[in-house]
């Protein structure tokens, strides 16, 4: 699929039409034989719709010189509901195949971008997922709009505007095909004006759109904190705040349409007008017959419809299309072309040197880290809330790039290794993961574990998954973000996965807070044993009793890394550790 670099500006409305265009006709997205068929389909469709109104033609002529009799006359009559009902048929099977199309287009461009922007929104605990989700969901609506209204529309209307021309300018005198080409020509330029004017009030639109389907899904992931504190008529007042700019917005928008359809249809009336009170006219000398004036009509009409018409699909349109620009600009070429490169066997140092970060200009990070931690060893991070624990954890794992400075695992720069295998080095479990709406052993086996079924079942009840006596059933479906379960147990079951990592690195971020006491230090013990020294495990912990057990300990404190060495050391060395240890009491 191609896409939009995201830092690059959004594609403008032209550029989206014909990158969906292109990707009609290209091999990659397999639609051809669907748009080949649905393209002969309405080929067909237009051919009834020229045939159709010269049968009547025919038929009023006879009918008027009273020279065609009842056979003729029938066979007339029948042919023009015959093209009329079969241009309809045709239009609705055509349908099928766009819609075919459609919906691999969708396809395409929503795995894209989920497949571009998930490795993005891993990276931010602040990432506007509602926004994106809004942005996909809406998708294969605009996709409706702008493929079958605008891309599948234009063409077909082209070829059926010439057609009628050519064979009115055969019948009737050939200012009338000239006449009628000018006023499609202006309301095209009309239209097209007016639809340029009309994409910045349809991005706005579309903007106002996205912040309330943000908001939606923002409030109702917090459904508990918004009833439990009573504030479901707040949250119902911002909503309805947002839906007052979409209404602004949409209104603009609107008026901005009104002001296009007037030029437009004052265009296509005042030609329309003029074509046939000079058509009237030669019928009234005798210079066109009365069936010249109905085909003439009906042409005028036939093609001025389908035109007015696609002013509502060109106020859809700018608006679909802002949407689809927006899901283009998340689609990035995937990190592919790096070849993935398996981190070297057996557990991993790391290192950090004069590493410091900024999460923004004035915004805290990371001062000038130096560090050590040894192949297989367990070491523990600690620090007061804000210290940068997180922070720090992220920068080793490398889903966040240092500002300056290097950090090295396995003796290997992280910066190099491509984004996509850095977990294959240092996998980090951040704080509050959720779990999948699945079921426990779905979860628990989630890649890249090897963990068994058998061995799940033995680590948890190790664990005291369930008080004492109660079968753990592995099928159970934990529900949204794991809401069956205690935040305990997601704890365990998400430890009893990692257990069964094997993996050069992991950083687990307070991934035992839920635990009791007792707990944590039997799900410490099973993870060191599991790794037997294989996998170097660090450990972001508020408990800081769990120092004791830890081969080193880092002490961070206001983005900095005041101390680094065995427990025993920095409580003599550190008085901030020390009181940070006689806090945690007996
Ligand atoms: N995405 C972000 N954008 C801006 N600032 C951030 C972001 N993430 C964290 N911070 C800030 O960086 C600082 C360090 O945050 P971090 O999460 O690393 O602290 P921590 O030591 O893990 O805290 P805690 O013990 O409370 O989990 C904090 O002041 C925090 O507000």
């Amino acid at each position: 699929m191609e896409g939009t670099d995201r830092s690059s500006d959004k594609p403008t409305g032209l550029a989206v039409v014909l990158a969906l265009a292109r990707q009609m006709v290209s091999r990659d997205a397999r639609v051809r034989g669907d748009v080949v068929i649905g393209a002969g389909l309405e080929l067909v469709g237009i051919g009834l719709g020229i045939g159709g109104p010269f049968a009547l033609k025919l038929l009023v002529d006879g009918l008027y010189t009273g020279q065609i009799e009842a056979f003729p006359m029938m066979v007339y009559v029948g042919l023009f509901v015959l093209t009329w009902t079969g241009a309809n048929v045709v239009g609705v099977w055509r349908m099928i195949y766009s819609t075919r199309v459609i919906d691999r287009l969708s396809q395409q461009l929503i795995t894209a971008a989920l497949e571009s922007h998930l490795p993005e929104a891993a990276r931010a605990r602040d990432a506007d997922r509602g926004q994106v989700g809004g942005q996909l969901e809406r998708l294969p609506f605009s996709l409706m709009v702008v493929v079958d209204g605008l891309i599948w529309r234009a063409v077909p209307l082209l070829i059926q505007v010439l057609g009628s021309l050519w064979l009115l300018a055969g019948i009737i005198p050939l200012r009338y095909a000239l006449i009628m080409a000018v006023v499609l020509a202006g309301y095209v330029g009309a239209t097209w004006l007016g639809a340029t004017r009309h994409q910045a009030l349809a991005q706005t639109a579309n903007a106002a759109i996205s912040v309330l389907s943000r908001n939606f899904t923002d409030v109702l992931r917090n459904a508990r904190r918004v009833v439990l504190n009573g504030a479901v008529a707040l949250e119902i007042d911002r909503l309805e705040g947002q839906f007052a700019d979409k209404r602004l917005a949409n209104g603009r928008m609107m008026v901005g349409l009104l002001n296009m359809s007037l030029c437009q249809y004052g265009l296509v009336g005042g030609g329309v007008l003029l074509l046939l009170v000079l058509a009237g006219l030669d019928v009234l000398q005798h210079k066109m017959t009365v069936g010249d004036f109905v085909l003439l009509q009906a042409y005028a009409f036939r093609l001025a419809s389908p035109l007015s018409g696609f002013g509502f699909i060109l106020s859809q349109s700018a608006i679909s299309i802002a949407n689809i620009a927006d899901v283009m600009c998340l689609c990035s070429e995937p990190e592919r072309t790096a070849p993935v490169s398996a981190a070297k066997p057996g557990p991993a140092a790391i290192s950090l040197r004069n590493v410091s970060f900024g999460y923004g200009p004035g915004l805290p990070g990371l001062q000038d880290i130096n560090l050590d931690i040894p192949a297989g060893s367990f070491t523990v991070i600690v620090g007061p809330n804000g210290s940068g624990k997180s922070t720090l954890a992220q920068i080793i794992s490398g889903l966040l790039e240092p500002s300056v400075g290097t950090v090295t695992v396995a003796g290997e720069d992280m910066a190099l290794a491509p984004r996509s295998a850095r977990h294959m080095r240092v996998l980090y479990v951040p704080q509050l993961t959720g779990l999948f709406a699945r079921s426990m052993l779905s979860n628990a086996l989630y890649p890249p574990t090897a963990q068994t079924e058998h061995g799940l079942a033995d680590l948890l009840a190790q664990w005291n998954f369930y008080e004492a006596g109660r079968q753990v059933d592995l099928r159970l479906e934990v529900g949204e973000q794991g809401e069956r379960l205690s935040g305990g147990q997601i704890q365990k079951l998400e430890l009893a996965r990692i257990a069964g990592i094997k993996v050069p690195a992991i950083l687990l971020d307070e991934s035992t807070s839920a635990l009791d006491p007792a707990s944590e230090e039997a799900v410490i013990s099973t993870l060191r044993q599991t790794f037997g020294g294989q996998t170097t495990l660090v450990l972001i912990t508020h408990r800081i009793r769990l120092a004791e057990l830890a081969d080193q300990v880092l002490f961070l404190k206001g983005g900095k890394l005041v101390r680094q060495g065995t427990h025993a050391a920095l409580l003599t060395d550190s008085a901030a550790y020390a009181s940070l240890w006689r806090s945690a009491g007996p």
